[in-house]
């Protein structure tokens, strides 16, 4: 099989090549801009004679021949999102349709990690897939949130009106070892300032929630969805939901119980709760998430603190 990888230096795409990359049967080709991914998360492939990684911006045309596609281009960070808002819209417009353009032309299926964001500020609680999302059309979110509702339309129009094989996957925040250290997402930024000493920021009003899922299972939940029958959208998840004054106090108790734990100001149409209801994905892909936050944060731990040099103290 051969696999086209959009993303693939970024952190779930890099752990995503791991995996495809155990099955013999199949040649990775990668294609990443280098804008918030990293050749380094590569680095164990270059040079394998079924692996090539390109330097390619999916908002411009590309030409090779694949069975699969992952698209997973687009930058994931609020921060990094929200610093080059027309970017991010023209690759999640542009590049899903250069993308399904591809997929038309070389017959291939093609799976879009969409997000849990098409959900907006949810007034339905936990999220089933059949939920349309509360969503500000005009805000600073919406380069990432609107993109990706246009993303999605983009994948059932061609679906319907050329017949493209297509798979949705609605991506739940996921974590894990490789996410950039200045990344600016809670997770990161929380184990980060623990390891540094610095205090955890909990953006008020700290009730917000979000539900965290380890990137292995992500990777599980995204292969079943490719290699299974339905196109989705199926949430991939997982439903243990956390205020963010939990987890900063799950963060201290477990990385460093002498940090602090500060309030800051918030910033503009912050989803006040986010949980998926992951019934589609448990029936129809036999998937449910097996790390607990507890056990994940230790494994995050391990690898920022190889990345910082900051040893355990004993
Ligand atoms: O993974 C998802 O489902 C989507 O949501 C994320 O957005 P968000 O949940 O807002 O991600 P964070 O920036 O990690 O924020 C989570 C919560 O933590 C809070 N936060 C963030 C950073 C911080 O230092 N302190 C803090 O309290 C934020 O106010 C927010 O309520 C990202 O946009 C995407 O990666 C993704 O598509």
């Amino acid at each position: 099989m051969r696999i086209l990888v959009t993303g693939g230096a970024g952190f779930i795409g890099s752990h995503l090549v791991d995996k495809l990359m155990e099955n013999e049967k199949n040649e990775v080709i990668v294609v990443d801009n280098y804008f918030t991914g990293s050749k380094d998360n590569l680095k164990r492939w270059i040079g394998h004679p079924r692996f090539e990684l390109i330097r390619h911006d999916v908002t411009e045309t590309l030409l090779v021949e694949v069975d699969q596609i992952y698209h997973l281009a687009c930058p994931a960070s609020p921060i990094f999102y929200k610093h080059n808002p027309v970017k991010t819209i023209k690759t999640n417009v542009i590049g899903t349709l250069n993308m399904l353009g591809l997929a038309k032309r070389v017959g291939a299926r093609i799976l879009l990690t969409s997000t849990s964001e098409v959900y907006g500020d949810p007034l339905v609680h936990p999220q089933p897939e059949s939920y349309w999302g509360n969503v500000n059309p005009i805000g600073v979110r919406s380069c990432y949130d609107e993109g990706k509702r246009v993303a999605e339309t983009l994948m059932f129009d061609y679906h319907r009106q050329h017949g493209i094989e297509i798979r949705i996957a609605r991506i739940f925040n996921t974590y894990g070892p490789r996410m950039n250290i200045d990344d600016g997402r809670v997770v990161s930024n929380f184990i980060a300032q623990a390891l540094r000493d610095e205090p955890l920021t909990v953006q008020v009003p700290g009730t917000q929630t979000r539900s965290f899922c380890y990137v292995s299972d992500m990777v599980d939940g995204l292969i079943r969805l490719m290699e299974g029958e339905h196109t989705g959208p199926i949430n991939i998840g997982n439903p243990g939901e956390f205020t963010m004054l939990e987890l900063a106090e799950t963060v201290k108790e477990l990385i460093n119980p002498a940090v602090e734990i500060k309030m800051v100001e918030n910033t503009p149409d912050d989803p006040r709760q986010r949980k998926p209801d992951i019934t589609n994905a448990k029936q129809l892909l036999g998937w449910e998430p097996k790390i607990k936050l507890r056990e994940g944060l230790p494994l995050m731990e391990e690898d920022f603190r190889l990345r910082l040099g900051v040893a355990k103290k004993k």
